[in-house]
């Protein structure tokens, strides 16, 4: 596309596609946000979701850590929510200060008409998340090539999890309760988020989008029998349709990203998932997950958010480990922290 500056600082995208670089890009997950002054006040008086639906409050929130720590970070990521398709689909989310999301009706059971009718909708992603789209393009102008720019969506399983369990949860009773009582309603509902994801992303790339994150937060709720029934099968419904997709609107394909939180015991079927990059927790040694990911994937991630809190000497010395035990990081290795702060 040829109405967007181009890019000077291309070492993520070239990292992610496999090729050997200079030095290890990195970003944070998390990285605009309530740690950041500016945050506050670009957000005044807004709520969570008012901030993502403006483009013009989202594409300010987004450049804010680019500017803050002028080179120094390598990719920007839209500001925006993993549940703004739950939104799109008809559900209610309000963030609540101090306590996060919350789904004032969260799905009961499959039998409950509320079910039927969010499977029965005809969600147009294209029109209900149309703010995010113009939140992009907004974005990418104002970046004038500066750094590439991430689009991303939660997984469906995560989703999942939200719609059922209306917000955090720690025990995640029902939604355990939908996947071990009613398998096949869930598993309905996952085919149909995982598609919505699909025609999300892509428009995100329509939109200036250069590469995409899945992020599924709470894979770690899964064993590793169920993540491979109720999590999987859907990241690869994603990764395999999205390049269709693209190529039928006439785009180039971008380098796909999963970032599964927690499952380490997932990390040899997540490298032959169809990702191009594979995010690490901080539970994950990256000398072991490197001998595992036996070059099929550039690895992301992946310190322990909570060395934030720690000295200068504390920060280095972990970060230094990490690049070693990521091998230097000249090929396959994408910094990171092993989730937001
Ligand atoms: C699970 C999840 C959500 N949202 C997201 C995830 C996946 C990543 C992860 O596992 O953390 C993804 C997300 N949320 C946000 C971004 C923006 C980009 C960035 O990382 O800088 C991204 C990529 C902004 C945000 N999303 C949220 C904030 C904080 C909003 C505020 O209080 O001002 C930001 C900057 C709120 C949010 N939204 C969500 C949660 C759990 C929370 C935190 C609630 C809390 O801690 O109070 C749902």
């Amino acid at each position: 596309m040829t109405r967007f500056e181009p890019l000077e600082n291309d070492l993520l995208l070239r990292t992610a596609r496999g090729e050997k670089v200079e030095r290890p890009p990195m970003w944070v997950m998390r990285q605009a946000g309530r740690y950041l002054p500016e945050y506050h006040q670009a957000k005044g008086n807004h709520d969570f979701f008012e901030c993502c639906r403006s483009p013009e409050i989202a594409s300010t929130l987004t450049l804010q850590p680019i500017e803050r720590y002028k080179g120094l970070i390598d990719a920007a990521i839209i500001f925006s929510d993993i549940l703004v398709i739950p939104q799109a689909m008809g559900m209610t989310v309000e963030m609540v200060d101090k306590k996060g999301p919350v789904f004032p009706h969260p799905l009961k059971s499959p039998s409950d008409p509320q079910y039927k009718e969010l499977m029965a909708r005809n969600v147009d992603v294209e029109k209900e998340l149309d703010y995010v789209y113009q939140a992009i393009t907004m974005t990418r102008r104002k970046l004038k090539g500066r750094v590439p720019l991430f689009g991303f969506c939660g997984a469906p399983w995560t989703l999942l999890c939200y719609m059922v369990e209306g917000g955090g949860s720690k025990l995640f009773v029902q939604v355990k309760t939908w996947i071990y009582k009613y398998p096949e309603e869930s598993k309905a509902l996952l085919k149909k988020i995982a598609v919505l994801c699909v025609e999300y992303l892509a428009l995100q790339v329509q939109a200036g989008a250069q590469i995409v994150q899945v992020f599924d937060s709470w894979a770690a709720e899964l064993s590793p029998s169920s993540f491979q029934q109720f999590s999987l099968p859907y990241l690869r419904y994603i990764s395999e349709h999205l390049p269709t997709r693209l190529r039928q609107l006439g785009l180039d394909v971008v380098p796909m990203v999963v970032f599964a939180k927690g499952a380490w015991y997932a990390l040899d079927s997540l490298c032959d998932s169809g990702y191009d990059v594979v995010g690490l927790d901080w539970l994950q040694d990256p000398a072991e997950a490197v001998k595992i990911a036996k070059g099929r994937v550039v690895l992301q991630g992946n310190a322990d958010p909570g060395i934030l809190y720690g000295s200068r000497e504390a920060i280095t010395a972990v970060v230094e480990e990490m690049v070693s035990g990521f091998g230097g990081g000249k090929q396959g290795w994408i910094a990171n922290l092993g989730h937001g702060a």
